[in-house]
């Protein structure tokens, strides 16, 4: 797995507007809602194409136009900048999202 740095859930929320921390393990969470389905799944695919070069993955689904993510770092048992840097992704990818 590439090197990551563990941060933790407290901490990586602070930078990272609408993010909340997930009870129970060291995880963040949020959901984006969508117009519909076909932006939601927009969205996913947009992700999926980062998740995949990057060889991390969000733990994630979805309900027609609403999209609710964990993100965590399975190999480091916990949120690092690796989940940081996908959530600041999702962020942008998501700019269309209601909240
Ligand atoms: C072998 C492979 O690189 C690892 O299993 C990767 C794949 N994607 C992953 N995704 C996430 N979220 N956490 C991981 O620790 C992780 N590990």
């Amino acid at each position: 797995m590439p090197h990551s740095t563990h941060i933790g859930a407290a901490v990586a929320i602070q930078d990272l507007p609408g993010w909340t921390a997930v009870e129970g393990r060291d995880a963040i969470q949020k959901t984006f809602l969508f117009a519909d389905f076909n932006a939601a799944f927009g969205f996913m695919t947009r992700v999926a194409l980062l998740a995949d070069k990057m060889d991390h993955h969000p733990e994630w689904s979805n309900v027609y136009n609403r999209v609710v993510v964990q993100l965590t770092t399975h190999d480091a048992n916990g949120v690092t900048d690796l989940d940081v840097r996908l959530a600041k992704f999702m962020d942008g990818a998501g700019a269309a999202a209601k909240h």
